[in-house]
């Protein structure tokens, strides 16, 4: 950081209404060259609106953006941000899944035009998914839509890293790891590091507190539409962070027993007993090892990501209620989406309406849906989950990243099923949050339900009975939680056949 050197961009009183929602109420950000700022707050604290505010595809109701001590900008748009070097990396991924990388590549970069512009396109995006994700297995030709999330979401990273004309002064990473593995999560926060060192700024957004605090140099922390505090990282220890950040309200009226209470989970028992509800083979395993799953069981499916959970998830749901070579389950299934943007949300329903959607037969009456049983299990849902709107009928894309998944956690919930699926659910959902959904989660396993529980966040595999661990698309490890550590995942995910 240059002392001399004005701040980059600072953003002041910046408001923003969406309908009777302020999402943004007065915000001061002052952003430096070379530093990297960790930006924290709860689903819903205006986090992503304030970003794209900076991104400029979103204009502010009032306030001034200034860059580099000029005279504040007039018309601040998105060619405007681009143009003094400002990018982004939003939670929603933009690329276009029926085009190759390169040709991804191409739109994101549109200076590489003319003749031989696929072959500099590729060299282009391979070069930086080289250097910020050394070891990446992708290839320019690849379809986009054939990729992992994980790896779409490293495709368009290096994209926006990826220098090709005009100069790059701040990233904006709108939860960038979210989707990826520890492995690659650490190489692109150190690549976030390197980054800085070159001078540029970046503001990284995560609920993963540790790799923020690990990261940044400075902490903002958000608060319903405000900047709350701002100090350097070093000023903070986890726990100290999660306080700045505050509590969201939760109204515990509607809710089926006492969340608070100390969950009579299963965790550290030993023994497996009960019924088995679920039993599953990977096709390409080799061996007799195969993932099974007793009634009342949260059962972890960890590994690198990628490497055959979601397939798992997928084979346990077509095989429902059925017993046939490869799987056998007994009982109803219900399947919580990672990728909520192609597997999850009905983008044009209302919230309510994406909440109930899967149990409306048990809300019929003489035929038709009871809409005030559709309206109690919704607001019932609303209160559970926090689900932060002002009104279950509102669109579900009016809902943050986070609130969003909370919504497809509810539906999962709310309906009949006694196998709950999740394909790495928890990403985007804030810390407050999450500690009410594991919660949620063994008190309904106390009460009988099965969790299969796909997560690439090795905290998440804490809260399970049992771990199988996935490597290639086979079984490599089946731990007990008395065996489970984060090395021995990582060792089993890294050599052929460890446990
Ligand atoms: N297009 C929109 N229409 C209506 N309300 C919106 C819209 N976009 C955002 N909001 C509301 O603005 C508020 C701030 O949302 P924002 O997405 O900025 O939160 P966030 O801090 O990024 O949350 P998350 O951690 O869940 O991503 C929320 O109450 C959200 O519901």
């Amino acid at each position: 950081m240059t002392e001399t050197q004005p701040d980059l961009i600072r953003l002041a009183g910046i408001r923003k209404s969406f309908g009777a929602v302020m999402a943004l109420r007065g915000v001061d950000l002052t952003i430096r060259r070379g530093e990297c700022i960790g930006l924290v707050g709860h689903n819903g604290a205006g986090k992503s609106t304030l970003m794209q505010v900076l991104a400029g595809t979103l204009k502010p109701d009032e306030g001034t953006i200034t860059v580099s001590g000029h005279e504040p900008v007039r018309g601040y748009s998105v060619s405007e941000a681009q143009g003094w070097g400002v990018r982004c990396v939003f939670q929603e991924l933009s690329l276009c899944p029926n085009l190759t990388v390169a040709e991804n590549a191409r739109i994101r970069h549109p200076s590489l035009k003319g003749p031989g512009w696929r072959r500099r396109a590729a060299n282009l995006i391979i070069s930086e998914l080289d250097r910020i994700f050394p070891g990446h297995g992708i290839r320019p030709g690849d379809l986009v839509g054939d990729l992992t999330l994980g790896r779409r979401q490293m495709v368009e990273i290096a994209s926006t890293f990826a220098v090709s004309s005009g100069h790059l002064d701040l990233i904006i990473l709108d939860e960038p790891t979210s989707s990826l593995d520890q492995v690659v999560a650490r190489q692109l926060l150190d690549h976030v590091r390197r980054a800085t060192a070159g001078g540029c700024s970046v503001i990284l957004i995560s609920h993963i507190l540790g790799e923020i605090l690990s990261t940044a140099d400075r902490m903002v922390v958000m608060k319903d539409g405000g900047v709350v505090e701002a100090k350097p990282a070093s000023a903070y220890t986890r726990d100290s962070l999660v306080a700045a950040m505050g509590t969201i309200a939760h109204d515990t009226s509607h809710r089926a027993g006492d969340a608070h209470a100390p969950a009579p989970a299963a965790a550290g028992k030993a023994e497996r007993s009960g019924p088995v509800v679920v039993e599953a083979r990977p096709p390409r395993q080799r061996g007799d090892r195969k993932l099974v799953a007793r009634k009342g069981e949260i059962i972890g499916l960890g590994g690198l990501a990628g490497h055959g959970q979601t397939s798992m998830l997928v084979l346990v749901h077509d095989a429902a209620g059925r017993s046939g070579r490869v799987a056998t389950v007994t009982g109803k299934v219900a399947f919580v989406a990672g990728d909520r943007q192609t597997d999850g949300v009905f983008p044009l329903w209302s919230i309510g309406r994406n909440v109930t959607i899967r149990s409306l037969g048990a809300m019929r009456r003489f035929g038709l849906i009871d809409p005030r049983k559709e309206r109690e299990m919704e607001q019932r849902w609303k209160d559970r989950m926090a689900i932060r709107t002002p009104d279950m009928d509102n669109g579900i894309l009016t809902l943050s990243g986070g609130n969003q998944q909370k919504a497809l956690f509810a539906r999962a919930l709310a309906s009949d099923a006694d196998i709950i699926l999740m394909d790495d659910p928890m990403r985007g959902v804030d810390i407050g949050t999450k500690e009410e959904v594991y919660r949620t989660i063994k008190e309904e396993a106390a009460r009988g339900r099965t969790f299969l529980w796909y997560t690439t966040e090795f905290e998440e595999l804490e809260h399970c009975d049992h771990v199988y661990v996935f490597r290639t698309g086979t079984l490599v490890a089946d731990l007990p939680r008395s065996e489970l550590s984060e090395e021995r995942v990582l060792q089993s995910s890294f050599e052929e056949d460890a446990a």
